[in-house]
């Protein structure tokens, strides 16, 4: 049994007025464990974005929040950007269009782990190198706009572990790019993740998708966490009816590695 990372109990976010107020995220109870790959699951709108947000500190400030979310192990709240690394949806969001690739990868570096700029661009190079960006030296000193949308979610995800976080939150990093570029992020992300001994929360409403790169699996309905569990169990038992309609669309697509690309719990 693995350590805890995170322990989110009775986890409530709301937004609105009191007589309007609506919830994004309802008494959820979800344990995140150390080292494991944890795939958020669930239609838009569901509250996954939220979670992430929660987890990181980054809620708006106008969010009510409820419940709390403890850190077992951990001597301090984790900071996101030094001990958690987020990954969105569009890399053109977190990557600035004015500053070079090497600026920003090395930037987590210089900020959190203490290094001088020199030290930190070869931490960028080494970095970019290992997410396979070609001609990682030349990259250093181009722009965001110069790179496929494939490339700039690689950079992106160089930039997100560059201050070495033990957390790594992607939260839908593949949506935005065409199957064949999303496999290879998702087996980047899998491969970063076990070589680093990184936990990763990945966040998804393609249960197809998550089911290759998951240990554990959390889905979520209407800000309420429906049905959780190790991925092998909720994909070949689901429990809650709509896991089942959610796992029956992509059936239905017939997606062969559904099953058997999931990870041993
Ligand atoms: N800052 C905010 N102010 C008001 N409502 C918000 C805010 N952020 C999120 N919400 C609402 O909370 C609910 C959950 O949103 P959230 O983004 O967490 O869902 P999601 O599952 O990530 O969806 P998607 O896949 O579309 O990103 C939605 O109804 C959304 O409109």
């Amino acid at each position: 049994m693995s350590a805890l990372l995170a322990e989110i109990r009775g986890l409530s976010v709301s937004y609105g007025r009191d007589d309007a107020r609506s919830f994004a995220l309802q008494d959820v109870d979800l344990d995140i464990a150390k080292g494991r790959r944890l795939a958020v699951i669930g239609e838009s709108g569901s509250g996954k974005s939220t979670l992430a947000l929660a987890l990181a500190g980054l809620l708006a400030p106008q969010a009510r929040i409820a419940g709390e979310i403890g850190w077992p192990g951990l001597a301090h709240v984790p900071m996101a950007g030094r001990d958690i690394g987020m990954v969105f949806q569009d890399p053109g969001g977190s990557l600035n269009p004015v500053l070079t690739i090497g600026e920003q990868v090395a930037e987590g570096a210089v900020r959190h782990l203490g290094l001088d700029w020199r030290a930190a661009r070869s931490h960028a190079l080494a970095l970019l190198e290992r997410v396979r960006i070609p001609d990682p030296q030349a990259a250093l000193g181009a722009y965001p706009h110069q790179f496929s949308g494939g490339q700039r979610q690689r950079i992106a995800i160089a930039a997100a572990i560059a201050a070495k976080p033990g957390l790594l939150i992607a939260d839908e990093p593949t949506s935005a790019l065409d199957m064949v570029v999303q496999a290879e992020i998702v087996a980047l992300l899998d491969d970063l993740v076990r070589e680093a001994g990184m936990t990763l929360v990945f966040i998804t409403h393609d249960i197809a998708l998550a089911s290759g790169l998951a240990d554990d699996i959390a889905v979520f309905q209407r800000a309420q966490l429906v049905e959780k569990g190790a991925a092998q169990a909720v994909l070949t038992k689901p429990a809650h009816a709509y896991t089942k309609q959610l796992l029956a669309a992509q059936i239905d697509f017939s997606t062969p590695r559904l099953i058997d690309g999931v990870a041993d719990a």
